[in-house]
């Protein structure tokens, strides 16, 4: 009998010179990609786009950013759930930058912290977002490509919202900081600092932590709309943080939402796929999820079938 070892998360390297459209290296990335999002709905992209400096810089600032009074913190607000700044009033705390990939957006959410200003923050937030953000767009690229939809892809790019996430996890020990979900997100992409804390379910049992081997990985993980999206083809990830010990974490996310209706391409349907998604809006399902969280007084999932599923009999 063999013994049983905990899944793997599938690494795939954006590292490569030759990484561009039509090139055997894309072709042969772009199959990583999809198989490790069909299977397991993460992967880790490895990159050489970070310094150390910027990993370090970028994380100092986190730091100065959720040592602001909660005064100036509670500035940052949103009409859209989890967005704006958000605490549990122990262990987590987050802020959110809207439309992340405008540098003007970036400079308004620095000047509502630092009335003074903070050109390095707004520099160094809008660099790490943009470097997340290409990323991004290259799965997306190698995802639509490999299902023979890559003509949608740079309307898709172009209808994509960014919401730049930093987080904040304080001392704790051996407790979920931030419970399992799915995100409601098309795609996320998740950067850290030297503290790992991140799990993904790659089975139905187990819980993988998330270990980066470098300043320049990343981990891309599928939402529930990109599931939609691809007619149940690629699996949603589900993720939380769990704290085995006593450091702060801190994290940043790059949230991908859509801007336009989002609708099951055609070529995505057939026999063996019928149609399980009538279209949708995205930001709409956020707000319906958010009425559902109130509704029930608690955070309960509002499933993507919930909102939009068709049942095939
Ligand atoms: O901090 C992390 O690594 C995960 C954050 C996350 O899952 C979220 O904000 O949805
Ligand atoms: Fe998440």
């Amino acid at each position: 009998m063999g013994s049983q070892t905990v899944p793997k998360i599938p690494v795939v390297d954006f590292s490569k010179e030759d990484l561009k459209p039509g090139t055997e290296a894309w072709f042969s990335t772009s199959k990583q990609v999809c198989n490790a999002l069909e299977e397991h709905g993460c992967f880790i992209v490895e990159c050489k786009d970070v310094s150390s400096d910027l990993h370090n810089t970028i994380f100092d600032e986190a730091k100065q950013l959720f040592d602001l009074p909660l005064e100036v913190k509670k500035k940052n607000t949103s009409e859209y759930p989890f967005r704006g700044y958000v605490s549990d009033g122990s262990y987590y705390e987050s802020l959110n930058i809207e439309d992340a990939a405008s540098l003007e957006s970036t400079e308004n959410f620095t000047n509502l912290m630092w009335p003074d200003g903070n050109g390095r923050f707004c520099e160094n937030a809008h660099k790490i977002a943009s470097i997340m953000g290409r990323l991004n767009e290259m799965a997306i690229r190698m995802v639509f490509e490999s299902y023979g939809v890559g003509k949608y892809s740079d309307t898709h790019i172009g209808s994509t919202d960014y919401l730049l996430r930093f987080s904040k996890y304080t001392k704790s020990e051996d407790s979920v900081v931030l419970p399992s979900h799915i995100d409601k997100s098309f795609s996320t992409i998740l950067y850290q600092n030297h503290v790992n804390g991140l799990e993904v379910q790659l089975t139905d049992e187990e819980w993988t932590v998330y270990d980066p081997s470098s300043h320049s990985s990343f981990i891309y993980v599928a939402g529930d709309v990109f599931k939609a999206w691809s007619n149940n083809r690629i699996k949603p990830c589900r993720h939380r943080v769990l704290k085995n010990n006593n450091e702060e974490r801190y994290s940043l996310g790059l949230f991908a939402f859509q801007k336009k209706e989002i609708r099951v391409p055609d070529e995505l349907v057939d026999d063996e796929h019928p149609l399980k998604y009538k279209p949708f809006d995205h930001l709409d399902y956020l707000m319906t999820h958010l009425k559902h969280i109130y509704a029930r007084r608690a955070n309960v999932d509002y499933p993507i079938e919930a909102h939009c599923g068709i049942q095939n009999l």
